[in-house]
């Protein structure tokens, strides 16, 4: 059963709706096992499928200088040099990055790095000067205007920072916006808003008006509207910037939830590496249009690649931000095996455990065991490698 994130309650809450469908992925083990089945293209399609999202050399050039730098492109001249000549300041700088299926990507940078122009070149808002963008294996420049429709009513959804809902209409007739573009049967549309109002627990709220609505209620609302078709890609554009720091946390913590059930894969983007560290799989840091580092929250802290992302991740809560998994996969040696340990043998944690978590059960003996419940696999590690892990994460940090 599909939990649903915490309801607002409701002067006459509305019953439950059905539970809604987990959505099929392709496992990796599956591409595993192919690949040692020695079905080489197999392997090779099954992690294709994986791709959500393919972003390669990606440039981009506003206003006059666009169509001269086209034309030299045109002429063989490569972008940098096309840039160069021109003497341009481009909003994308030949960026490349590749999303997996069920991964929450951050790319966070400072205001004009270039985060916007990213995600509006990935839905098709505006076109590459150089480069390409793939969403679910289509092209997205090669798109004529009914294919780039059907892509954004079928493939992705967004959610944005000031909410882009309509206000005088009712959360019902906002949620199942996608679904009447898309010419969806009316029985099956209440059936299916029903569905996500539940999962973002806004059940019984179907007939309010968005303006009756605090800001945490209306994002929880442009959320079940991307929610409702189902999308293979769900962009966020600094979505919960605008509420205040507890809604913030609590919205982060069901964006969270819903992802881990429904395997949902999300472009975010963000200014807060807080908030980064606390959703992404994986951050792009961006200056300038270029992109500076990607890494896991966990990388970025311990080895920033210089002052800019030093100067990102300066005031971060280590402790807070990395979970139990993260910090045993850092031990030299530590691995995770499907090995069965004997019930009630050791003190376990689980792997996405906040490291506070690992830290208070140390005391209880010389050996703890991470357990990581998406694989079934463990790690079993000493609390002196932890406590090593932690001291020469701490070090890394204070030297760079
Ligand atoms: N339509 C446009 N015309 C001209 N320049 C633009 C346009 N859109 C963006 N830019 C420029 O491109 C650069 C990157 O802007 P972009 O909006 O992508 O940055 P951002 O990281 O999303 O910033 P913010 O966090 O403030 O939204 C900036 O220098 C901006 O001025």
């Amino acid at each position: 059963m599909l939990q649903a994130i915490r309801p607002i309650p409701t002067p006459a809450c509305a019953p439950s709706g059905a539970e809604p469908p987990l959505r099929s992925v392709l496992p990796q083990a599956e591409a595993r096992r192919l690949r040692d089945a020695g079905d080489a293209q197999a392997a090779a399609d099954a992690s294709a499928a994986q791709e959500i999202v393919r972003i390669s050399n990606l440039g981009k050039v506003f206003g006059k200088p666009e169509a001269r730098i086209r034309r030299r492109l045109a002429r063989g001249e490569s972008f940098g040099e096309a840039v160069g000549h021109e003497q341009a300041r481009p909003a994308l700088d030949q960026v490349s990055l590749s999303m997996s299926r069920g991964e929450i990507y951050v790319i966070m940078g400072l205001s004009g790095s270039g985060k916007s122009t990213l995600v509006r070149c990935v839905n098709g808002l505006i076109s590459p000067t150089a480069g390409q963008v793939s969403v679910c294996g289509t092209p997205v420049g090669e798109c004529g205007p009914a294919a780039l429709r059907e892509l954004r009513m079928r493939r992705m959804a967004m959610v944005f920072q000031s909410f882009a809902l309509l206000p005088h209409m009712t959360v019902e007739k906002n949620v199942e916006f996608g679904l009447a573009l898309r010419k969806e049967d009316p029985a099956a549309r209440r059936r299916r808003v029903g569905e996500v109002l539940e999962m973002v627990g806004l059940d019984g709220w179907k007939s309010h008006r968005i303006h009756q609505l605090s800001g945490g209620m209306k994002q929880r609302v442009g959320l079940a509207r991307a929610l409702a078709t189902d999308p293979e890609l769900l962009i966020m554009d600094e979505p919960f910037s605008a509420l205040d720091p507890l809604i913030r946390r609590t919205l982060q913590d069901e964006l969270l939830r819903l992802q881990r059930e429904l395997k949902m894969t999300i472009l975010f983007v963000t200014h807060d590496f807080a908030e980064a560290a606390r959703i992404g799989s994986r951050i792009l840091i961006m200056k300038d249009g270029r992109a500076v580092q990607e890494g896991t929250a966990t990388d970025l802290v311990a080895r920033p690649c210089n002052d800019y992302v030093r100067a990102f991740v300066a005031n971060v809560d280590r402790m807070q931000m990395m979970c139990a998994g993260e910090l045993v996969a850092g031990i030299p040696g530590s691995q995770f095996t499907g090995a069965r340990l004997p019930r009630g043998a050791l003190v376990e944690v689980a792997a996405d455990a906040p490291l506070s978590q690992l830290l208070g059960v140390l005391r209880h003996g010389a050996f703890v065991s991470v357990a990581d419940g998406r694989s079934g696999q463990r790690c079993v590690v000493s609390c002196s490698e932890v406590f090593d892990r932690i001291g020469s994460l701490y070090a890394l940090g204070r030297e760079e």
